[in-house]
């Protein structure tokens, strides 16, 4: 019987570059992007279109728990006919529903406030690990707010929320340091809150705040009236007025975070790649990829073709705080262990808590293809050594399989353990990267 290549045990032999790439690559829509545009078009009070959504496990997971709780997601083309398109009609949320979060962060925080507004309960159920991420930001400010939920006690899932058809809302405080998705989930819902949302950050440090930007950006364009400590309110304190939401036609912008092997491979390689439709504005943290792997030894330029990021053959390591940008961590961390410097990479401890341990999962696996990284308590520490192929474990964690892909471009013999489980946001990961590398190996 032939191997299965999505079994979880499956090993995928990483393509090993033989020359500097040399191509373009259409990256798929961002999955921060198409989840917040979901659950806002299932607020509105009237249809609207998304076009170019990212298909993936946590954007259709995303959708079809909105269809469970009542919501029309249709197939259509877009309403000037181009390019693939959901039509999202919004219905009164209703239960009894139970919905699959996988271990999506976004469904997992952004869906229970809007199970508050549902006539019904809705249960929420998930992967192994959905158990483990932290969710009590969102269940005790529900609660605050006036939601019933039950949990098991821990804060964190399964729960049920008891829908009541409508929430309260109004001041909340909370510690939002081990996810900025507590602050964007209050965010998102809080216009059919009755009286809106004051969300307060009472924790020391708060992660990915461009992710929070991108919730108030997208709220905005919807219709909504945000108040932030960027437009003159008190800092760390964000306010949503209750209002009616538009539904728009939105075209949402490849996920930068994505593309972000690509453009290491140019970088590892001393080669060019092309993103097309690279936004020239962006909430999207994957845009300080421009800045980051520049300082790493690229260089890039932003043209109305896209972005071009071309490597100079050298990779040198980098001292920086992520905090900010904390999902590209596991990709820099890639490519500093093949840089001519040592590298630190600080402000994200709170990688802890995503899909697996990645400060612990970089580490073991980095070092057991000959590396030396050590965990640092606020990140990771990676000095450069000469690394041989083996087995790159990725514990269904996206980001660890297109990290270990990274390293096999300039390591031979390097195996990538469940290649599959970048489905989680790019389904198309391993057909992209071969087309990328083309049939020459580059
Ligand atoms: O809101 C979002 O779309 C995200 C916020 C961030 O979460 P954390 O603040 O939990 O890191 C990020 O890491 C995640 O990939 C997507
Ligand atoms: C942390 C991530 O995902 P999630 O939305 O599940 O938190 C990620 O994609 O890197």
């Amino acid at each position: 019987m032939a191997a299965n290549p999505t079994a979880p045990t499956a090993l995928w032999p990483a393509p090993y570059a033989r020359g500097a790439v040399d191509a373009t690559v259409h990256v798929p829509g961002s999955k921060s992007v198409t989840n917040r545009a979901l659950v806002l078009a299932a607020l509105a009070s009237e249809p609207g279109w998304l076009r170019r959504p990212l298909r993936s496990r946590d954007t259709l997971l995303m959708a079809g728990a909105l269809r469970t709780m009542g919501v029309g997601i249709e197939e259509g083309v877009g309403p000037d006919g181009s390019g693939e398109a959901w039509r999202v009609i919004p219905a009164g949320f209703r239960g009894p529903a139970t919905v699959d979060v996988g271990n999506a962060g976004t469904v997992m925080r952004f869906l229970p406030p809007v199970a508050t507004l549902a006539a019904g309960d809705i249960r929420f159920d998930g992967d192994p690990r959905s158990y483990e991420r932290p969710l009590h930001g969102v269940i005790d400010a529900l609660r605050t707010l006036g939601a019933r939920i039950d949990d098991d006690g821990r804060g964190a899932l399964p729960l049920t929320v008891h829908g009541g058809g409508a929430l309260d809302g109004g001041p909340v405080s909370i510690d939002a340091s081990s996810s900025s998705q507590f602050v964007s989930a209050l965010l998102l819902s809080g216009p059919r809150f009755n009286q809106g949302v004051e969300v307060r950050h009472t924790g020391a440090s708060l992660p990915s705040l461009p992710h929070i930007r991108m919730t108030v950006d997208m709220l905005r364009a919807v219709g909504a009236q945000v108040d932030t400590p960027e437009s003159g309110g008190e800092p760390n304190v964000w306010r949503v007025t209750p209002g009616a939401l538009l539904g728009r036609d939105l075209t949402v912008e490849p996920d930068l975070s994505n593309a972000q092997p690509f453009l290491a491979a140019a970088l590892v390689t001393g080669g060019k790649v092309l993103i097309p439709d690279w936004p020239s504005r962006t909430t999207q943290p994957g845009d300080r990829l421009r800045e980051i792997f520049t300082e790493m030894g690229g260089s890039c330029e932003l043209t109305e073709y896209g972005l071009e990021f071309t490597g100079s053959g050298r990779i040198h390591g980098i001292d920086v705080d992520l905090g900010d940008v904390g999902e590209l961590t596991p990709g820099i961390a890639a490519v500093a262990a093949l840089a001519d410097t040592p590298s630190t990479l600080r402000g994200v401890s709170h990688l802890r808590l995503h899909e697996t341990d990645r400060l612990a999962a970089l580490t073991k696996e980095i070092n057991e293809l000959g590396g030396d990284v050590t965990e640092t308590a606020d990140g990771l520490r990676i000095r450069p050594r000469a690394l041989h192929g083996g087995v790159f474990h990725t514990y269904e964690d996206h980001r660890m399989a297109t990290s270990g892909a990274i390293i096999g471009l300039a390591v031979d013999g390097v195996q990538i353990e469940n290649v599959a489980t970048t489905a989680k946001t790019l389904p198309d990961f391993p057909d992209l990267w071969t087309g990328m590398l083309g049939s020459d190996g580059a």
